[in-house]
């Protein structure tokens, strides 16, 4: 186990577990094709700002659009110089990106806004690990032109005002040139005829938007909205690369979370270490036709939950309405059964209780072992109510005593699932604003020291963060009142103070091999690809108390050179042991 940076420490890599997982049935359109560019002439780079990319990058094969079916039926001859091993490089015309019923703004000034659905993909291309660039033909207004090399240059990408040569169609030096050395896409949303064969004698693919006038079967690539372009490339990578280990994962969950991931590398349109080529699913069109496209989806399905009826947690997914997109996925994969989730829905309902999540971690007591410090969850008592006279007499049949922490019973995926409170004594359960049904846990005085485990695939990782003082600290300034707060947001931690106090007195060590023993039979109990839990060791007794378990967490402790090839490799490895379990 090595000891990282920021008090984070990687610990081990346990065998490989047996987790149950159906087949993944793929299909993916074999097709070449190339397209025509609209009326863009061939121009000099402004400033080539691509990024460099490794040495060995696969080639690129077209997806025939949908309408040119019948092209599956005479593929194209790849041309040799899509050979295995290249960049690849996206360039966006003007006519993808802005809106073409803008209008002037009411001042007279001309506003350039981006066409719907264009920031997301600027943003998503942006972390895509592909080389992107930004093109717009001669005679673009100024305030056009101006908006795009300044949006080029937010998002780090090449920008191109393209001259017109002496009249030729001819593609120019530097156009050719990446043809060379890279795979090279242009999305436009016009066809110019003229250009046809001169992309196909120079490898330029190009995929038209929108546009009818395309011809059919010409080889053209095409897509109806924008939403389309990034699993349009995605699976065209897979085909070209032409193995079965590369996968397409198609992703969904809340933007803010897509975006930590991504700028942390996560999600690579242009493969991974691991062979993988990620996408994000498209609310904004049919999913069962986009699921046919990917090999697996890797969700957060919390962050697309509406409400709960917090009274139907026992019968998750009875009383949870979903987002119609994910309910749309949901009923996707209830038809398809060989269909790849990471992870299966049902395996993670119980993610969503914590008092279902209290029984799990009860089942891991069973590891204990004399002369060790003793791992545990904490006492709990679940109420539908904080009055009634019976409650004290609850209390002390479940072994609990002030303080205590309130917890919502529903864990996450609602705003309100992280409302809390530290009561003192039993007065100031009234009025107690905690979402109810409640959980009751015992407090844990653990010198606000917690241990953040993360089990990612094999892997396991935990970071040490700054937690809750002990009941002591935090009575004095409550006044009688129970201490409220947001678990994400308003976390009542402990003061410098009161960490440089802590240090002195801490003497109760964390037992790793116990705690990874837990993880494992963790991974097992849940059959997750990647969770997190909180551990907190007891001041008094050096029991080792585990106070929560979360689902597909965001692990940002840990840095990003040992994270994402521990990612990548978790869902690759769930992916493949879903597969043999289809066929044994
Ligand atoms: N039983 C406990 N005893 C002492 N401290 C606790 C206990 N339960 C929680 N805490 C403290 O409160 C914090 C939030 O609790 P918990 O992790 O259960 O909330 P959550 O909303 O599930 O958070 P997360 O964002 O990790 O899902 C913990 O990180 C820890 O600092
Ligand atoms: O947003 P809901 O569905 O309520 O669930 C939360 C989880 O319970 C937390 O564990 C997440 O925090 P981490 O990703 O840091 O574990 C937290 O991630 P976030 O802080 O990035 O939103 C949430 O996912
Ligand atoms: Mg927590
Ligand atoms: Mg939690």
């Amino acid at each position: 186990m090595r000891q990282l940076s920021c008090s984070f420490i990687c610990s081990k890599t346990w065998d490989r577990t047996s987790l149950v997982f159906c087949k993944i049935s793929c299909f993916f359109m074999l097709s070449y094709v190339l397209a025509s560019v609209a009326r863009c002439q061939p121009c000099e780079l402004a400033a080539d700002t691509w990024p460099r990319r490794a040495a060995q990058e696969p080639p690129l094969l077209l997806r025939p659009s949908r309408e040119s079916a019948a092209a599956v039926a005479h593929p194209f001859p790849i041309p040799a110089a899509m050979a295995m091993g290249r960049p690849v490089r996206v360039v966006l015309d003007s006519s993808v990106l802005l809106d073409p019923s803008a209008r002037p703004d009411c001042a007279g000034e001309e506003v350039a806004p981006l066409r719907p659905g264009a920031e997301a993909l600027l943003r998503r291309l942006r972390y895509s690990n592909l080389g992107v660039a930004i093109c717009h033909q001669e005679g673009l207004p100024t305030n056009e032109s101006g908006f795009l090399e300044k949006t080029a240059k937010l998002y780090s990408f090449g920008y191109i005002p393209l001259t017109s040569p002496s009249g030729s169609n001819s593609l120019n030096e530097a156009m050719i040139e990446w043809s060379r050395t890279n795979s090279c896409f242009y999305v436009t949303s016009g066809v110019h005829e003229g250009l046809l064969s001169e992309l196909q004698n120079h490898n330029w693919a190009v995929i038209a938007m929108d546009n009818d006038d395309v011809i059919k079967n010409s080889g053209v690539l095409r897509i109806g909205m924008l939403q389309e372009l990034l699993i349009t490339l995605a699976t065209s990578i897979k085909k070209v690369i032409g193995s079965s280990s590369t996968l397409v994962v198609g992703y969904v969950m809340k933007q803010s979370r897509e975006e930590d991931f991504a700028k942390r590398g996560a999600f690579p349109i242009y493969p991974s270490k691991n062979n993988l080529i990620f996408v994000p699913l498209s609310f904004e069109l049919p999913l069962a036709s986009q699921l046919q496209e990917v090999d697996l989806v890797l969700h957060k399905i919390t962050d697309e939950i509406i409400n709960i009826d917090p009274n139907s947690s026992i019968s998750f997914p009875k009383g949870i309405s979903f987002s119609p997109g994910m309910s749309e996925i949901i009923r996707f994969v209830e038809e398809h059964c060989n269909f790849c989730v990471i992870d299966p829905f049902k395996n993670i309902y119980p993610l969503l209780d914590r008092l279902q999540i209290q029984e799990i971690l009860v089942r891991l007591e069973g590891l204990n072992t004399e002369g060790r410090p003793k791992l545990r969850a904490p006492c709990s008592l679940k109420v539908e109510n904080f009055c009634g006279s019976e409650l004290q007499k609850q209390l002390t049949e479940a072994n609990l005593s002030f303080p205590l922490i309130v917890k919502p019973r529903v864990a996450c995926g609602v705003a309100d699932a992280h409302n809390m409170a530290l009561i003192f004594q039993i007065e100031e359960f009234s009025n107690l604003s905690i979402p109810l049904p409640a959980i009751l846990q015992e407090y844990i005085d653990h010198g606000s020291k917690i241990y953040k485990f993360y089990a990612i695939g094999d892997n396991i990782f935990h970071a040490i963060k700054n937690s809750m003082p002990n009941a002591s600290h935090l009575k004095s300034s409550s006044g009688g009142k129970p201490l409220t707060f947001n678990s994400l947001k308003t976390l009542p931690v402990a003061t410098k103070e009161q960490q440089l106090h802590n240090r002195v007195q801490d003497n109760k060590s964390l037992d790793i091999n116990l705690v990874e023993g837990a993880a494992s039979l963790l991974k097992e109990l849940l059959g997750l690809t990647i969770f997190g839990f909180d551990v907190v060791v007891q001041e008094s007794s050096g029991d080792h108390v585990i106070v929560d378990l979360n689902y597909l967490p965001s692990f940002k402790e840990v840095p990003d050179n040992e994270a994402m090839p521990a990612f990548w490799d978790a869902i690759t490895q769930s992916y493949k042991l879903r597969k043999r379990m289809m066929q044994t």
